[in-house]
C-alpha cells in the first residue's frame, strides 16, 4: 500500500463560555470552534509494527512526551476493532504543543480517521466518536473538522453558524500553558450563559461584531499564569484591518479576525519573528494535507 496522510488542523475557540462545573470536575462549556488552514501532518506507511516518528518544526517540544495521543488513538482504535495496531506512522508537527489550539486533540482525531482508512475498517464518523471523547475532550470535534457550536464538556456537537468568508491569524508567544492548570486558576463558580448568536453571518464584519459581545473564560487565568497573552493581544489588535483579538481555548495562541484570508497572511508577517505565527482562512472538512509551502509558523 502507498503513503496515506491526513491532516490535523488546528482549532481555534472564537469563543468560550464556561457555563458550569460537572461533579467529576470537568467544565461545561459554551464554544464556538472553528479549523484554521493550518496544521499538523500525520502519514501511514504498511509495516508490521506500530511506530511513530515525530518531525517538522515543532517536534522538539514532543521529545519527552512518553504517550503521543497518535499511538493512544491507534491502540483505541485496533482494541475496538479487535487487531493489533500496525504501521509505521510519522507526524510532521508545524502547531505549537499545548498552545491552545488543540494541537494533540487534532494528531489523534487524524490518528482515528487515517487508521480507519490504512487498516480497512471504514467505520462511520459515528462508531468512531466515542473512542474520539475517551481521547480528550478536544478530539470529537477535531474527528469531524467541521465548525461546530461545541457544548457538554466539548463532546456534544452542534452546528455552526454559517461562517462568511473571513480571514484568521493565529499568534502564539512561544510559552506552552497547561489546559488543567489554567481551569485550575479559574475563579471558583463563576459562570458565564450560553451565547446568543444568529444563523449565520454574511460579511467578517457582522461576525467580529457578534463575537465581540461573547468571551473567552479561560482568558483572565490564563493571562495570570502567562502575562504575554495580553501582549499579544495588543499587537493582534494593533495590525492593520484587525477585527476582534482574542485567546482560543486554554491558550496561549490568540487569534485575530481579518476580511479575508489575504489580509489575514500579509499581517501575521508583521508580528515578532520570535512567535509562533500563522495568517490565512479557515479550513471546512476533512482535505488533503497543507502543502510544504504553506506557512506554518515563524
Ligand atoms: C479548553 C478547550 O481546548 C476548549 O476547546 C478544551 O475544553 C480542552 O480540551 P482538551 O485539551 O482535549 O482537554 P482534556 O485533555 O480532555 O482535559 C484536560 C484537563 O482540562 C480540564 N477540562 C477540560 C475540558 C473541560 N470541558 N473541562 C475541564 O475542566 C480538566 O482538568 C482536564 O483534566
Ligand atoms: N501529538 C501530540 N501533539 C501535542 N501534544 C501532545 C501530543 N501527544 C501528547 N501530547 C501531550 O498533550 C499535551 C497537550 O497538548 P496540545 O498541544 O494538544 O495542547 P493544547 O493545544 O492546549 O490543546 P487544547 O486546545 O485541546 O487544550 C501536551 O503537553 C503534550 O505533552
Amino acid at each position: 500500500m502507498s503513503e496515506l496522510a491526513e491532516a490535523a488542523p488546528a482549532k481555534v475557540n472564537l469563543f468560550l463560555h464556561i457555563t458550569g462545573r460537572r461533579d467529576d470536575g470537568y467544565h461545561e462549556l459554551d464554544s464556538l470552534a472553528v479549523f484554521a488552514g493550518t496544521g499538523d501532518v500525520l502519514r501511514f506507511a504498511a509495516a508490521p509494527e506500530l511506530t511513530l516518528a515525530v518531525e517538522g518544526p515543532e517536534a522538539a517540544a514532543l521529545s519527552a512526551e512518553p504517550d503521543n495521543l497518535v499511538l493512544r488513538a491507534a491502540r483505541l482504535l485496533a482494541e475496538a476493532a479487535g487487531m493489533r495496531p500496525h504501521g509505521a506512522l510519522r507526524l510532521e508537527k508545524h502547531l505549537p504543543v499545548a498552545s491552545g489550539i488543540g494541537g494533540g486533540s487534532a494528531d489523534a482525531a487524524a490518528a482515528l480517521r487515517l487508521l480507519n482508512r490504512a487498516w480497512g475498517l471504514h467505520w462511520p464518523e459515528e462508531r468512531l466518536r466515542p473512542m474520539a471523547a475517551r481521547l480528550g475532550a478536544d478530539v470529537p470535534v477535531c474527528l469531524s473538522c467541521h465548525a461546530a457550536r461545541m457544548g457538554g464538556i466539548g463532546e456534544v456537537l452542534r452546528p455552526a453558524p454559517a461562517l462568511p468568508m473571513a480571514g484568521m491569524v493565529l499568534a502564539n508567544p512561544r510559552r506552552p500553558l497547561s489546559t488543567p492548570a489554567v481551569f485550575r486558576a479559574r475563579t471558583a463558580g463563576d459562570f458565564s450563559a450560553p451565547a446568543m448568536l444568529p444563523a449565520g453571518w454574511s460579511g467578517a464584519g457582522s461576525m467580529a461584531r457578534d463575537l465581540a459581545a461573547c468571551r473567552n473564560d479561560l482568558e483572565p487565568p490564563a493571562l495570570v499564569l502567562c502575562p504575554e497573552v495580553e501582549t499579544v493581544l495588543a499587537a493582534l489588535r494593533g495590525l492593520p484591518g484587525c477585527l476582534l483579538a482574542r485567546m482560543s481555548g486554554s491558550g496561549a495562541t490568540c487569534f485575530g479576525l481579518f476580511p479575508d484570508p489575504a489580509a489575514a497572511a500579509a499581517a501575521a508577517a508583521l508580528l515578532p519573528e520570535a512567535w509562533w505565527r500563522w495568517g490565512g482562512g479557515f479550513t471546512e472538512g476533512v482535505r488533503s494535507p497543507y502543502s510544504a509551502a504553506e506557512p506554518a509558523g515563524a
